[in-house]
């Protein structure tokens, strides 16, 4: 028999109408129920096109307000103290407390969640989602951690799926995969003895679920894709031994990753089935099909769930039949991995041409693409003729499209000299050369690059790109945006000063609309948090840079101060990571041509008389490999990029790097190796923790640790960010210390930009004193 699943859903909506929803709630313009009543409607709206396209089940459980981990923490009943919640909240509220943080916070007594009366909770910390531009709230435990089943949000979702009529399956993080994504906030505790307090907390889970008429339940253990320490994999021996036999058919999926030395372990868990992701890891599929034992379903990730390329389905259906063969004709066929990391669709979007259109599939055309290959494999190919035809055509088409291949580009990279990645003089000499040239004080301080994007300022881009706001009114706003944010840095006495970036949609999607060889949608929107999207360029051919993409923006933030102003890029690998990337060549050749795009603009930057340049790459650490087995390949590649883009500047022009929500430590040779002039990180969240691997490690060049969190509206006030820049330079020469936020501003308000912003200064200015 073969069945049709997948692994999740997109949850925005066609229209990103949940996105609509949230934020309106929040703005106090929704109430609960209006919201409540959005979101089912999309889940209903979500089912039906699953249901339409036949697949067995629909899939509840992976909708979300905000986060599939965040409701994990509330089913589990584990939401941390430290919100001192009292009781009287509802699950929403508590909820969105946990997601966003709380703006101020009133005390029960003993409540001990360790902040003073007034001042607010900060949220759960985000983290990257393994390799993607996803971020999860990270769920915190110590040895108080408790664990308390509260289903009813889910068993309301199952019965909405059970109501269309349609049979669910119900998919969720796997115990092992959640106490291992989240963060011991105890010293020394170690978050692994919880497993036997949760698993009790599963077990009555999957009791009531198979109570409600749940036939199957998807249980994500991705970290099976992970170098797992011994005592992780008992774990998961220990976690499967005693679910596998509550009497709920169990599926276990492991995507993203091959399984590696994991495959033996993932093949014997005591589940009554396995999904495996055949994308990332189609040389293990056979070994996979041949080790399971028999009466266990094999699911196969075969359609692409993190990419949008169309299926080449004669391919798919060639390592569909072997594995049909081996498994006596029985098989589930699936997208590799969720759904939620690709647009809800593609095919008839406006800012794609047809050809374009014809290569790509998002998620209902994956959906499609699962209906034809059930038929096909059903041995109902004629059916299918035309379907399967037509993806033949796009395939040929697209492998030999002029459009793909530029002789320039090639030729450029085959003749780039080998030094064409390092600067002209050690930092030493650089430092000395900008000392000179930028005069600034002891503790500079920064701002990231973005200022708020304000609903005035993405109304005029939207005016513009719809045709009714000329281009020339369209600059004149920005500029407007851009001299405003000039004059509120300087009343507010930084000393090196950016633009704003009011002029960007996305500091990726921006770029990626002025290179050759990227396409960019009109609505292929994928949630990178909460209710925030992104719109990835898809990087389809040889890419180039037409003209100066920032050198006019820069220029005229330039000449209204005097303070020096920063060139804001985005740099090779983080293009590359938050694009849709081509998959007919290796990501290491593609990296190398957008870092030589973004190397021609630095180099403009610098002629136009751009003292600082910053090339951001937030995504370095998101691109590493999951195995670390490969992480040496990746790195020397992706630093190399970077210098590239870096290196054709004079040793007087001051090059910044930024990076954000990732754990740096284990990396740090190699982002010392990327030779930035300067490093600013985000710190603010972790304590200045993370800033202890760079002291230990005597980073050589100047760092920005970024002093408070820009992901909630609270102000922090001086004195809390002086006490993090002494634990800065308790661990940092503070002579290379830097003075700036984690993050870019673009999701705050000026108000709370503004008050942030002075109280940095303000630190900044007692440091100087007490230190300088
Ligand atoms: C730093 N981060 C980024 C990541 N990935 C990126 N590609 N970019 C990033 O900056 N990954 C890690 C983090 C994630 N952080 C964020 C932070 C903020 C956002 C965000 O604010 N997203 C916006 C969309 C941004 C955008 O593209 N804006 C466009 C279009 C805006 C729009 O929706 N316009 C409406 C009309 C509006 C009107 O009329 O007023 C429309 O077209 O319908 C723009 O400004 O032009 C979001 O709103 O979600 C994302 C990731
Ligand atoms: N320059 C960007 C970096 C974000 S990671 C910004 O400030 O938004
Ligand atoms: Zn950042």
């Amino acid at each position: 028999m073969i069945k049709t699943h997948i692994l999740g859903f997109p949850r925005m909506g066609e229209q990103r109408e949940l996105k609509t929803a949230l934020e309106r709630h929040w703005r106090g313009e929704l109430d609960t129920d209006a919201l409540e009543a959005q979101a089912a409607t999309l889940r209903a709206r979500h089912w039906t096109l699953q249901r339409n396209a036949g697949l067995d089940h629909v899939t509840v459980g992976d909708f979300a307000l905000y986060d599939h981990v965040a409701n994990l923490i509330q089913l589990l009943g584990c939401e941390p103290a430290r919100f001192g919640f009292t009781g009287r909240e509802t699950p929403l509220q508590r909820y969105f407390a946990m997601a966003r943080g709380t703006a101020a916070h009133v005390h029960a007594d003993g409540c001990g969640c360790g902040t003073a009366p007034g001042e607010g909770v900060p949220a759960l910390e985000m983290t990257k989602w393994f390799d993607t531009n996803y971020h999860y709230l990270v769920p915190e435990f110590d040895g108080a951690t408790q664990f308390s089943l509260n289903a009813e949000r889910l068993l309301a979702e199952v019965d909405e799926a059970i109501a269309l009529p349609a049979s669910p399956k119900v998919a969720l993080l796997g115990p092992v995969s959640f106490l291992y994504l989240g963060k011991s906030k105890q010293e020394g505790f170690d978050r692994l003895v919880l497993l036997k307090r949760l698993l009790p907390a599963y077990e009555q889970l999957l009791t009531r679920l198979a109570a409600r008429g749940v036939t199957w339940v998807q249980l994500d253990e991705p970290i099976l894709g992970l170098d797992l320490p011994p005592a992780w994999a008992d774990a998961l021996r220990l976690a499967y031994a005693r679910l596998g036999v509550v009497g709920q058919p169990l599926l276990l999926a492991t995507y993203f990753s091959p399984l590696a030395g994991n495959l033996d372990l993932a093949c014997e868990l005591a589940v009554a089935g396995l999904h495996v992701d055949a994308v990332r890891a189609p040389g293990e599929l056979l070994a996979v099909a041949m080790k399971l034992p028999q009466d266990r379903e094999l699911s196969v990730g075969i359609v692409d769930g993190r990419n949008i390329w169309r299926s080449d389905l004669d391919q798919a259906l060639g390592q569909l039949r072997k594995v049909q063969a081996l498994r006596g004709g029985r098989l589930w066929v699936a997208p590799s991995c969720s759904l939620l990391h690709v647009p809800f669709s593609l095919r008839d979007d406006k800012a794609l041409d047809t050809e374009l259109q014809g290569w790509l599939a998002g998620a209902v055309e994956k959906l499609d693409e699962l209906r034809v290959l059930k038929r096909a494999l059903w041995g109902d190919e004629a059916s299918v003729a035309r379907e399967l035809a037509e993806a033949r055509v796009a395939h040929a088409a697209r492998a030999v499209s002029p459009r793909v291949r530029n002789g320039t580009v090639a030729a450029r990279v085959k003749a780039l000299p080998a030094d064409a990645d390092r600067r002209r003089s050690p930092f030493a000499a650089r430092r000395a050369a900008q000392r000179q040239r930028l005069r600034l004080p002891a503790f500079p301080t920064t701002t990231i690059g973005s200022f708020p994007q304000t609903p005035a300022i993405r109304a005029a881009r939207a005016a513009f790109k719809r045709g009714q706001l000329p281009e020339g009114d369209y600059r004149q706003a920005m500029q407007r945006e851009i001299e405003l944010a000039v004059r509120k840095q300087e009343a507010l006495g930084l000393d090196v000063l950016v633009h704003g970036e009011a002029e960007r949609n996305d500091m990726v999607e921006y770029f990626g609309e002025q290179l050759s060889g990227f396409a960019f949608t009109a609505n292929g929107w994928v949630q990178s948090y909460g209710s925030r999207c992104v719109k990835p360029p898809v990087l389809f051919g040889d890419v180039s840079r037409p003209q100066a993409m920032t050198v006019d923006w820069t220029v005229f933030a330039q000449r209204l101060t005097s303070k020096p102003m920063k060139g804001m890029l985005t740099g090779p690998i983080t293009i590359l990571q938050w694009s849709f990337v081509r998959d007919d060549q290796p990501r290491a050749d593609t990296a190398l041509q957008i870092a030589l795009a973004i190397r021609d603009e630095v180099a403009d930057l610098e002629a136009a008389g751009i003292a600082v340049i910053q090339i951001d790459e937030p995504a370095i650490r998101e691109g590493l490999p999951l195995r670390r087995a490969d992480w040496g390949a990746y790195l020397a590649w992706a630093t190399r990029a970077f210098r590239v883009a870096a290196s054709p500047v004079r040793d007087d022009t001051q090059i910044h790097t930024h990076m954000c929500y990732s754990e740096f430590n284990d990396i740090l040779p190699e982002i010392a190796a990327m030779d930035a002039d300067v490093i600013t990180i985000e710190t603010s969240r972790s304590d200045m923790e993370l800033l202890r691997g760079f002291g230990d490690f005597r980073y050589p060049n100047e760092i920005g640790p970024g002093v408070y969190d820009i992901h909630s509206p609270r102000v922090p006030d001086a004195a809390e960010m002086l006490r993090l820049l002494q634990k800065a330079a308790a661990v940092i020469p503070p002579e290379l210390l830097w003075v700036n936020p984690d993050c870019g501003l673009k999701t705050r308000g000026w108000p709370e930009t503004e008050a942030a912003l002075q109280q940095m200064v303000q630190a900044a200015q007692t440091l100087r004193r007490q230190l300088a």
